[in-house]
């Protein structure tokens, strides 16, 4: 657990960045900072490992007051990674990986072969051990940076903006493979960003501040987007929260109808309305417009496109498929894949109302 209480910095030039903070991030979760340009999260980020030292207050780590331990004590505690991976260019990525290890004086066999497993751990291809890291693409060279901040095991992790400079697609699949090896390693992290929909993705708890270093709201993701405590939360927190919120809503047992189906390779069925066509194993593959396709069904002939609901999935992804759907008939599916049956919007919203809490 990492407590900051009543922590502060002040510059020398009389800058407040971070003003009497009272936060807790629990152990095993992660705790994410998210808020504008200026509001401190760097700073109290950095106040962690005494990169930067607080004015006043303390920072605990579980029950110790980081002030009294010797600074390059507590940083071997602490994997850190930063916006660009921060990565030394004339190491190959092996010895970037293995580089805190060779400085606790493992040797250097074992040094490496952990830094080769973590590697593989982080999704990277062992054949880019030997290279260097401006051989790499952005996206690779921020998994060597969690991979370096994990090398020596430490139990917490701060993580300033790492997935940042990626683009959006490749962010999303670092982003899911980071909450991949959390549910594995059950580190204790502090996240910082500055944008809430990676907040809201990866964090078990949410913590806005606002500039001047106070805060506004922690909370998890889903009582964040439902009941944000102000103006300046809810405008942060941003557009679409009440259906963002439904992400966060797991559907139960979804109610689904029989949808009638086709088989790719059968004789394309007689009627107007869209049918559905699966496969062997009866999973779905598109929509079939029986008035326009003749002969045997084949995948030239399907509409793709619309989403499909997972059974125990969550709400949004439920009114997503019926949404998506080109009959408007959201099909749900179980856990491999194959068809259970159909709703519509109506049941989906009939579902939610169901749920709603009473304000
Ligand atoms: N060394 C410094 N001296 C003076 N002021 C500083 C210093 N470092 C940061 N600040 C100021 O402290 C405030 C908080 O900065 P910090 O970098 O912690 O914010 P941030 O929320 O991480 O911002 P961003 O999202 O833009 O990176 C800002 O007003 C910044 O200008």
């Amino acid at each position: 657990m990492i407590r900051f209480d009543r922590a502060t910095k002040r510059y020398p030039d009389g800058t407040v960045a971070v003003d009497e903070l009272e936060l807790e991030a629990p152990t095993g979760e992660i705790t994410v900072l998210v808020g504008p340009s200026g509001c401190g999260k760097t700073t109290s980020l950095r106040m962690v490992n005494r990169m930067i030292e607080p004015t006043s207050g303390t920072i605990w780590l579980d029950d110790t007051d980081t002030a009294s331990m010797p600074a390059h004590e507590l940083r071997r505690k602490i994997g850190y990674v930063i916006q660009h991976a921060g990565l030394f260019p004339h190491r190959t990525i092996v010895d970037n990986v293995a580089t805190v290890p060779y400085l606790l004086g493992t040797g250097k066999r074992e040094a490496r072969s952990r830094a080769m497993e973590l590697l593989e751990r982080v999704g990277l291809d062992p054949a880019f051990a030997k290279r260097y890291p401006a051989q790499l693409s952005g996206g690779q060279q921020q998994r060597v940076g969690v991979a370096r901040a994990l090398a020596a095991d430490p139990p917490v992790m701060l993580m300033d903006e790492p997935f940042s400079a990626v683009d959006p697609v490749v962010r999303d699949q670092l982003q899911d493979e980071f909450l991949r090896l959390q549910g594995e390693l059950g580190k204790t992290i502090v996240f910082v960003t500055h944008d809430i929909d990676e907040a809201i993705k990866l964090g078990d708890r949410v913590a806005v501040l606002r500039v001047g270093g106070t805060l506004a709201q922690v909370a998890p993701p889903a009582e964040l987007l439902s009941r944000p405590v102000d103006s300046f939360v809810a405008g942060f927190v941003g557009r679409d929260r009440g259906y963002r919120a439904l992400g966060f809503t797991e559907t139960g047992s979804l109610p689904t109808h029989d949808e009638p189906t086709a088989r790719l390779g059968e004789a394309v069925p007689e009627g107007r309305d869209l049918v559905l066509v699966v496969d062997g194993e009866r999973r779905p593959q598109g929509w079939l417009d029986p008035a326009s396709a003749s002969g045997a069904v084949d995948e030239s002939d399907l509409l793709r496109g619309g989403t499909l609901a997972t059974q125990g999935g969550t709400l949004r992804a439920a009114l997503d498929a019926c949404l998506s759907s080109p009959s408007r008939r959201g099909v749900v599916v179980d856990e491999q894949g194959r068809l259970l049956g159909s709703l519509t919007a109506r049941e989906v919203l009939d579902l939610i109302e169901r749920d709603e809490e009473p304000a």
